[in-house]
């Protein structure tokens, strides 16, 4: 490998940061968005060999493409092999769309390879073949990592999507993975950019679709003599009691894509016998071990507040996952609906003297725990859609917030930050986009108070709207209301907070409340 620059982490991300907005002018002349370039760059950084023997799994989609990812790198480990994962987004720090035998890159060898391609493009790089797009080099640079580190899989997410998404420069993956297909953010069902780029006689699988999704899905297969095939959810009987290591109904969906994907790469070069999905009872050992220990940071994740000085630790809680679309949101909201009630009834068995759980059960679901919602979504997305089907299921799921709290993002699109920055404090940050989501906020509560008969909202007619939600100009702000409430109310009460709308807002409320 060539000599590593003598440059720090941060110099490497302020590098890094400088194709973000390179991009832009790069569209302008539309040069710098030509597909064929990456072909280009991968010659440049002598990786077309490489390309060649990597043994790819190529998964897309709208959702759950990084959650299937997870699992099947970890079935794949679990079953001895070295493994690289290369996901997107990130939520605190680049390292961790880079996964070597399932843990984060370190930053020795991050920043070893960073520069290497770095340094190699800005040297051969032109006017024709200008710098890459923040997210090719990004793939580009997975590529070389999972090829110097000599990889027995790559598992690979597709990343802005569609055709000219860098990872289809794999002309020949394994096996090819379609996880649900949902709208995007334009609201569109099966967007070309969710479509998976099906390559000639490549096997290939999804999970059950809508109609109109699968009936696309077909047609591109049969287009490309691709053999698809639908993978039913797991069920708990298959994974033999063992929970997932990540929670959610919609998890099961996932986990079964991904049993799939890895039993096709492992009758391929596994060197063992693996049945086919269909025909197994109960999944072999390794298959439950890894889907038991998969992990994405982000998703369905419920961390207590690290930094409050309370009595006990546990009453204030976030729950974090980064759903941003409609159908999301629909299973975010039953997530958490399901697992706020199942730690308000252990923690009720917790502090019970002498049995009598149902009692004990109503004491603390019903008076003590609060359940606030902390929101933010970029403005592409419609509040319409997303925050009625949050409070709706919750509230069908018998969970209400208590308050909704609104506050804009602090990471910036344009800059990649590490675990130690604490995101920027914009004193002139612009509002209007929280006070919108705030104004549907409040006529979802006005109106569920004309339909409600009275008992739940009976009591408060008196209090100003703002009593339901609040708008604050900062995420430490609203933290910081958070922790001031605990300390101020009953010593009794649990805040249980769901933070949601945005993985951005998750990574940003990660590093303010862990440490
Ligand atoms: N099968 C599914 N059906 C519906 N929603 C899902 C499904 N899987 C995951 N989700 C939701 O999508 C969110 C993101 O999950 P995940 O990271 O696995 O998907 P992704 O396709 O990689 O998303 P992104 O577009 O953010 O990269 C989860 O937090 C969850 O709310
Ligand atoms: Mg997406
Ligand atoms: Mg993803």
């Amino acid at each position: 490998m060539a000599a590593r620059g003598d440059s720090s982490y941060e110099e490497a991300l302020a590098a890094l940061s400088s194709l973000i907005t390179k991009r832009s002018r790069a569209d302008k002349s539309n040069k710098g968005d030509r597909f064929e370039l990456v072909f280009d760059y991968l010659k440049l950084l002598d990786l077309e060999e490489d390309m060649l023997k990597m043994k790819v799994i190529h998964v897309a989609g709208t959702k759950g493409k990084g959650s299937t990812c997870a699992f099947t790198e970890s079935i794949l480990r679990n079953h001895g092999f070295r493994t690289g994962l290369f996901t997107s987004p990130h939520l605190i720090d680049v390292r961790e769309r880079f996964r070597l035998d399932g843990v984060d890159i370190s930053e020795e060898k991050f920043l070893s390879y960073f520069w290497w391609c770095y340094n190699r493009l800005k040297e051969r790089t032109n006017e024709e073949i200008p710098m890459p797009t923040y997210f090719r080099f990004l793939a580009l640079l997975a590529f070389k990592i999972f090829a110097a580190e000599e990889v027995d899989a790559a598992i690979l997410e597709v990343g802005l999507g569609g055709k000219f998404d860098a990872t289809n420069a794999v002309q020949k993956p394994v096996v090819c993975g379609v996880s649900s297909l949902g709208y995007d953010h334009m609201e569109i069902l099966v967007s070309s950019s969710s479509l998976p780029i099906f390559q000639l006689g490549v096997p290939a699988f999804t999970v059950p679709q809508p109609d109109e999704a699968m009936r696309v899905l077909e047609e591109k297969a049969s287009e490309l003599d691709v053999n698809l095939e639908v993978m039913q959810p797991l069920t708990a009987r298959l994974l033999s009691g063992q929970k997932l290591g990540l929670d959610g109904d919609h998890q099961y969906v996932n986990a079964g894509l991904a049993v799939s994907l890895a039993t096709t790469w492992l009758q391929k070069f596994g060197n063992l016998e693996v049945p086919s999905p269909t025909q197994m009872s109960i999944l072999p050992q390794q298959f439950v071990r890894g889907l038991a220990t998969a992990s994405l940071q982000g998703r369905a994740q419920v961390v207590p507040d690290q930094f409050i000085e309370s009595r006990t630790s546990g009453d204030l809680v976030f729950y974090l996952d980064g759903a941003h679309s409609p159908e999301s949101m629909e299973v975010c909201a039953k997530w958490f609906s399901s697992a706020v009630k199942g730690d308000n009834q252990s923690e009720s068995s917790k502090h019970l003297v002498n049995g009598s759980a149902g009692s004990s059960h109503e004491k603390w679901s019903g008076e003590t725990c609060q359940q606030i919602l902390l929101f933010n979504c970029m403005s592409v997305r419609d509040p319409n859609l997303l925050l009625p089907h949050l409070r709706n299921t919750c509230a069908n799921h018998g969970i209400h917030f208590k308050k909704a709290l609104f506050v804009p993002n602090m990471s910036v699109y344009h800059k990649v930050g590490t675990a130690a920055d604490l995101p920027e404090n914009d004193p002139h940050v612009d509002l209007s986009w929280q006070f919108t989501l705030q104004k549907v906020w409040e006529s979802l509560v006005k109106s569920d108070k004309g339909n409600a008969e009275g008992e739940e909202y009976r009591g408060k007619d008196g209090e100003s709207s703002s009593g339901n939600s609040e708008v604050f100009t900062s995420l430490p702000m609203a933290i910081k209301w958070l922790r001031d409430s605990v300390h101020e109310s009953s010593s009794s009460t649990r805040f249980q907070v769901l933070v949601t709308g945005s993985l951005h807002l998750v990574g940003d409320v990660l590093r303010l409340i862990r440490k």
